[in-house]
């Protein structure tokens, strides 16, 4: 059984990994079907105990996603654009949300709700020589997949408007210096660099993972100190999981812990 709802996202399970490969001919663009796929698709791993990580890349060489099928915003339709802003958003949230760890293998263009996505995942590598830009005002629109929130939060303002605002495209040299990016790896690498560091998540126990990421997603909006109490108490929340005692007991014992994910 596919865990896929639509041929346009091809789902392929490896180890503890899910490997989501964003397969639209021509420029891997999102649609009113992709992007309900995707929303479900997440929320079908996030009840898969056996799936700590998840990658997304692009089908063929070209293109990670150039972003929103720009036909379905030709006849300037209020509503339509409603409803691809509500697909994107609850997509691209539900992304973000992902219980285990999210990884972007950049392996091609990655402009408008394409990189959006790719700024949903937790980590994102390069491979030399591509582009990402969100270059939606060159063509009357805003990025609404979460672009003008996301791109700042990781690159600061002065970058994330040299981008949005004056429709600059960064290669991935630069968007490794400016933080858009976390690795660059050569043309052709970036599944095997991204599914190597997927595979490290599988090392580690999946409950406390869940707890970090939701506690360094917090700590963008709380004050310190709520953070810092949040953090104590998700520390002690982890004493009634199966898998703390297995993790430390493994380290005791000198053994791999076998993950449990409860
Ligand atoms: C909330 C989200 C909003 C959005 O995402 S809005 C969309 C934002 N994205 C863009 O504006 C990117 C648009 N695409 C481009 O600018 C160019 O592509 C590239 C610079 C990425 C690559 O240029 P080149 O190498 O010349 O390729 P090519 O011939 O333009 O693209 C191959 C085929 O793909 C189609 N295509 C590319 N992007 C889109 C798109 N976003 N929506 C619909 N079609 C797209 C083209 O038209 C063409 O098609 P054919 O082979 O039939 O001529």
């Amino acid at each position: 059984m596919s865990l896929s709802t639509s041929d346009k996202l091809k789902v392929e399970v490896r180890g503890h990994t899910a490997l989501i490969t964003i397969d639209n001919p021509g420029a891997n663009t999102w649609d009113t079907e992709s992007l309900p796929a995707l929303r479900e698709l997440i929320n079908t791993l996030n009840g898969e105990p056996e799936i700590f990580a998840l990658v997304m890349t692009g089908a063929g060489e070209k293109f990670f996603s150039a972003g929103a099928d720009l036909k379905l915003f030709a006849d300037g339709d209020p509503e339509q654009a409603r409803t691809m802003a509500v697909y994107f958003g609850e997509a691209f949230e539900t992304l973000a949300d992902f219980r285990g760890v999210s990884i972007a293998a950049v392996n091609g263009f990655a402009m408008g709700g394409g990189l959006e996505a790719a700024m949903a995942c937790d980590i994102r590598i390069a491979e030399e020589g591509v582009q990402m830009a969100l270059p939606e005002a060159k063509v009357g629109l805003l990025p609404c997949a979460g672009g003008t929130q996301r791109l700042a939060r990781l690159v600061g303002e002065g970058w994330a408007k040299r981008i949005i605002l004056c429709g600059e495209r960064v290669d991935a040299a630069t968007a490794l210096r400016i933080g858009l990016v976390e690795e660059v790896v050569a043309k052709g690498e970036s599944l095997t660099a991204a599914l190597a560091l997927a595979e490290k998540v599988g090392g580690q126990s999946p409950g406390a993972v869940a707890s970090c990421k939701r506690l360094i997603h917090g700590a963008r909006d709380i004050e310190i100190s709520s953070g810092l109490a949040l953090e104590r108490d998700l520390f002690v929340d982890l004493f009634s999981t199966e898998d703390q005692r297995e993790g430390v007991n493994a380290f005791l014992e000198k053994r791999k812990p076998q993950w449990k994910n409860r």
